[in-house]
């Protein structure tokens, strides 16, 4: 089914970055003074295949869904708490509706599974896989068709939002109990064991802590999950949104759009889709670094460097909406920024390659 969409990711134009950079050197500054917002413009320019890339629009898709691992006694809060949430994102009150406002990014808030929904929002997209995902300690999240069509959602979101002219999409998310789906994902993938990646997610106590270990633990026992089948391993202790939010990371790359990752959970949904498929890989982008002891694990399988260390452990797509700004700042130097010559600045002469 994806199979399409897999081999029609470009891969980044390595001579439009070189452009790049060569404009940004043009610019009156000591060379590469810019350091990793320079990074980032030529990023655009190898992802996008322009060496000026326009500043682009913006979206957060934030995917909520509920999970069955909360029945283990893994979260702070209880699951209502999706579904309030996303009444809350739908009437623009959360956090991420404050921080895209800030950086003019819609929100585009989809139900991939809540398992308690409030009715009748203006705005959510429902597109519920099920009820929230099974307990995983017991036998599997979810089935291999739902975790097909969790991630058919997100593509499909994704792909509709690069028609509307969007140029960069944020990774955001809602699911109470899903920082212990992405753990047990994060063990698959780095062959870590639990004690080293699960942390306390929306703030659990040391009891909370020692029960999310061994959700996880047992989640791996009872499943099996392998990393060579990442599709399997995503519907054995993965959750839809995390599932839905890799779809979304695929459907823009397969677009030509830059992804921003989010947290944890958005990261290892990044990941996933890595997994799927390898070509989606510099499509990804890593705006912070969470508080959560996995993260790191995870970035660094991606090969990814955060561009933010604010201390967060939101999720919601803030903290991607906090780097969009710098996405900005980066290609607004190559638009606005006076040349050496144009300015009468005295250049050193460029070194001999
Ligand atoms: O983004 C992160 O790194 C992050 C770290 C910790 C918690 N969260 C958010 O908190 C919720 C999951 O936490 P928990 O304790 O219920 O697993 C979920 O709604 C996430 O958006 C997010
Ligand atoms: C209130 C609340 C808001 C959140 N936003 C993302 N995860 C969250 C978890 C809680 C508990």
């Amino acid at each position: 089914m994806f199979d399409a969409i897999l081999s029609s990711i470009p891969e980044p134009d390595a001579r439009t970055a070189a452009r790049c950079q060569e404009l940004l050197d043009a610019k009156t500054k000591p060379r590469g003074s810019l350091g990793r917002l320079e990074e980032l413009a030529c990023r655009f320019a190898a992802l996008t295949g322009k060496p000026v890339p326009p500043l682009p629009a913006k979206a957060v898709v934030v995917m909520a869904a509920d999970h069955g691992v909360v029945e283990e006694g893994v979260s702070a809060y209880p699951a209502e708490v999706t579904g309030q949430m996303v009444a809350n994102f739908a009437r623009g009150g959360a956090a991420i509706n404050v921080l895209a406002r800030q950086v003019g990014a819609r929100v585009e808030v989809v139900d991939v599974g809540v398992r308690y929904p409030v009715e009748g929002l203006e705005g959510v997209k429902v597109r519920r896989v099920g009820p929230g995902t099974a307990n995983f300690t017991r036998g599997p999240a979810m089935t291999r068709e739902q975790a097909e069509a969790a991630l058919a959602v997100g593509v499909e979101v994704a792909q509709r939002l690069a028609d509307e002219g969007v140029g960069l999409v944020g990774l955001g998310e809602m699911g109470i109990g899903n920082t212990t789906a992405s753990s047990a994902l994060t063990c698959v993938f780095t062959g870590l064991p639990p004690e080293v990646v699960v942390g306390r997610g929306t703030g659990v106590d040391d009891a909370g802590l020692a029960r999310k270990v061994e959700a996880v633990r047992r989640g791996l026992e009872v499943n099996r999950p392998e990393a060579a089948r990442p599709l399997e391993a995503l519907a054995k202790v993965g959750g839809f949104e995390l599932a839905g939010l890799a779809g979304v990371a695929l459907g823009a790359a397969s677009r030509r759009v830059p992804v921003m990752m989010d947290g944890f959970i958005a990261s290892v949904a990044g990941l996933v889709a890595a997994r799927l498929c390898p070509r989606v890989t510099p499509y990804l982008l890593a705006s912070h670094l969470s508080v959560e002891v996995g993260h790191a694990r995870v970035l660094e399988q991606l090969g990814q460097r955060p561009l933010l260390d604010l201390g967060l452990r939101l999720g919601e797509g803030s903290g991607a909406a906090l780097a969009f700004g710098l996405v900005d700042a980066a290609l607004r130097v190559l638009h606005e920024m006076a040349t050496f010559t144009g300015a009468g600045v005295t250049d050193i002469p460029p070194p001999v390659r």
